[in-house]
């Protein structure tokens, strides 16, 4: 009977923390620093230390763990975290016969050049607040799935927001309004469309690039222009409209997955029948919580092609 049991197994290394620098002379635009959370995850084809005590196909989590430092050392040139995902994914299932597929996650921690008297410095960096975050799949044959996003990315405007027209019947007290806040925390995922590690472009893309101009078309749809925004009808249209705008601006993003929290300001009016209108609201005076706060997500993909 115990021999019928189906087993499937993964073990890696979390939270293996690695930076990089990379030395460039302040003419060539100066040092470039990374710090990469790394986590690892490998499928084996046997799997007998856990049905036995032969441990002889594993690849012991320590020597994953020392591998991160190994290939990073051996970036000589810049990376992404997603060339550096697809290195690692690669180094996994080409050197080990038992290993047919590798799992790469890795979270950037925000450093950002910073700017002296309207100069970029050539080796001074600050701590930036959204985190560009990605995952690799790699399998035996070469075949991959890049997915790339945005953690904790925070967008706030202070009008140009409403909510009308909704289901109103006997549990409904929220009135429609056409004035304000909306707030949000935006994670963002998309799938880059290389399906196989030969066709990963080279040099003349670059996905570090690529998150920086989809956090701009995102933050820019959110926001609508500067003097006059956009009015958004709802969260569920404005992240909409940040997919949509996504896959108009970048031909080689293939879906984007947007989870959009509504963080409410809740308009604060206090007073008692003594005491009436002692605070009477009057778009100004806000309650924020985000406890409880909408859940609002959505995946916006093209057309699958009809080939
Ligand atoms: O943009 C919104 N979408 C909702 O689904 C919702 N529900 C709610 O109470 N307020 C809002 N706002």
């Amino acid at each position: 009977m115990a021999d019928r049991l189906e087993l499937q197994g993964r073990h890696g290394k979390s939270r293996v923390r690695v930076s990089r620098v990379w030395r460039r002379p302040a003419a060539a635009g100066g040092h470039v620093i990374v710090e990469w959370n790394v986590a690892v995850s490998v499928v084996s084809d046997r799997l007998p230390s856990y049905t036995s005590d032969d441990n002889s196909a594993i690849v012991a989590t320590d020597s994953i763990k020392n591998t991160v430092y190994v290939k990073a050392k051996e970036c000589t040139e810049i990376v992404s975290m997603e060339e550096f995902a697809v290195i690692l994914g690669r180094h996994f299932t080409s050197l080990y016969p038992q290993v047919s597929e590798a799992t790469v996650t890795i979270a950037e921690r925000p450093w950002e050049r910073v700017v002296v008297d309207g100069k970029p410095h050539s080796h001074g960096f600050k701590l930036g607040v959204e985190k560009h975050v990605t995952e690799v799949i790699v399998k035996k044959s070469g075949n991959l799935l890049i997915n790339s996003g945005i953690q904790g990315y925070s967008l706030l405007k202070t009008t140009q927001s409403g909510f009308e027209k909704f289901v109103r019947d006997r549990y409904t007290l929220l009135p429609d309004t056409r004035e304000r806040i909306v707030a949000t925390e935006v994670t963002a995922w998309w799938r880059y469309p290389f399906e196989h590690v030969s066709q990963i472009p080279s040099k003349s893309f670059c996905f570090t690039q690529r998150y920086q101009d989809v956090k701009k078309v995102l933050a820019d749809t959110f926001f609508g222009p500067p003097d006059v925004g956009v009015y958004s009808p709802s969260v569920q249209n404005t992240l909409y409209l940040m997919a949509k705008e996504v896959l108009n601006r970048f031909p080689d993003i293939a879906s984007v997955q947007l989870r959009m929290p509504n963080l409410h300001f809740i308009p604060v009016n206090l007073g008692n029948k003594e005491n009436p209108g002692l605070v009477k609201f009057a778009d100004d005076v806000y309650l924020p919580t985000d406890e409880p706060h909408g859940t609002i997500e959505a995946t916006v993909s093209r057309p699958k092609s009809k080939l």
